[in-house]
């Protein structure tokens, strides 16, 4: 299992590395969120009660290093966002804090009405205590961009492990809706593979169905394909864009892939140094951006 200071269904970093594989072509025809006549599928996306998450001054240091400077921003129930920035601009940071794999070290971060953590008049983080953590973060998953699987467990355990660990589901609950979001993500033939036996998209599109198989109701996406071969961008995108159609999820998306923050995000925050620049509707932030510094760095993007 992993360790406590990890999110509930994530592998440590070391098994994540033995996880990674390398890519063996797959098919990147687009695959539908939910097919039609899956009932499993039907059922596997979560509708409705998506909390929102606000960042109240929210201050984030590594030594002398100022990450985040009094950030502040909301996410409204069910909006999807994507941040986008300079690299090193703390983007991933904000990700990490809300699946407290990091500690914030002033400020207030709020997942609905209840705070994730802030801290006290004198200095202290509130709450310290795990099992308020253990509960927030339970309704909030992650991908990341090195798919962070279970190496050493085959498909179908890999999404069964938290549900049964973290939720108390039952096993037979636990693998009917593995098998349901196996399906939607087109992977139902490889539910007794080992994360090594697939190709990066492959293994990306499991990641994508072992969080949604936690039943969160927000959804973090970290560079999600930056790891994988050109070729298999398309499939794991065209996967995320009809789960974020399909669902209410509350989803908050770093990219650097301006095309993806388009179609999938409601708004986007153009974010430098720890600090929202500019925001608004994709088409206003790519089509007119207002900020000299949004134009920069779109045009950097568009360069590369
Ligand atoms: N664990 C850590 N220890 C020390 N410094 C860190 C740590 N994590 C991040 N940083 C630093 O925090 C800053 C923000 O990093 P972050 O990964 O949040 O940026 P980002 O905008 O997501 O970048 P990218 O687009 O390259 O992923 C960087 O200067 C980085 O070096």
């Amino acid at each position: 299992m992993p360790p406590t200071d990890t999110a509930p269904e994530a592998p440590t970093p070391e098994e994540s590395e033995d996880a990674a594989a390398p890519a063996e072509g797959v098919s990147t025809e687009k695959k539908g969120a939910r097919k039609e006549d899956g009932d499993g599928a039907a059922a596997a996306l979560p509708h409705g009660d998506a909390p929102g998450i606000r960042f109240e001054k929210v201050v984030k240091r590594f030594g002398s290093n100022v990450v985040l400077r009094e950030l502040d921003f909301a996410v409204e129930p069910g909006e999807r966002v994507t941040l986008i920035g300079p690299s090193g601009s703390g983007k991933t940071t904000i990700l990490r804090l809300l699946m407290t794999l990091e500690k914030l070290d002033d400020g207030v971060i709020w997942i609905g009405d209840d705070t994730l953590w802030h801290m006290d008049k004198g200095g202290r983080r509130v709450p310290a205590n795990q099992k308020h953590l253990h509960e927030m973060r339970k309704q909030v998953g992650m991908v990341f961009q090195q798919f962070n699987l279970f190496p050493n467990m085959n498909v179908l355990r890999n999404l069964t492990e938290g549900p049964v660990r973290v939720l108390g589901a039952s096993k037979d609950e636990a693998v009917e809706r593995a098998r349901g979001l196996l399906d939607m993500v087109g992977l139902a033939d490889k539910e007794n593979a080992h994360p090594s036996q697939l190709s990066g998209g492959q293994q990306q599109r499991v990641a994508i169905a072992r969080a949604l198989a936690m039943q969160p109701k927000v959804l973090l996406l970290d560079e999600v394909t930056s790891a994988l071969d050109p070729e298999l961008v398309v499939g794991v995108q065209d996967l995320l864009r009809d789960i974020a159609r399909e669902s209410d999820l509350t989803m908050l998306c770093v990219t650097h892939e301006m095309n993806f923050a388009r179609d999938i995000s409601n708004r986007v925050l153009m974010f430098d140094q720890g600090q929202i620049v500019e925001e608004g509707p994709p088409d206003r932030i790519f089509g007119e951006p207002a900020e000299q510094r949004t134009r920069e760095f779109l045009q950097a993007v568009l360069a590369s």
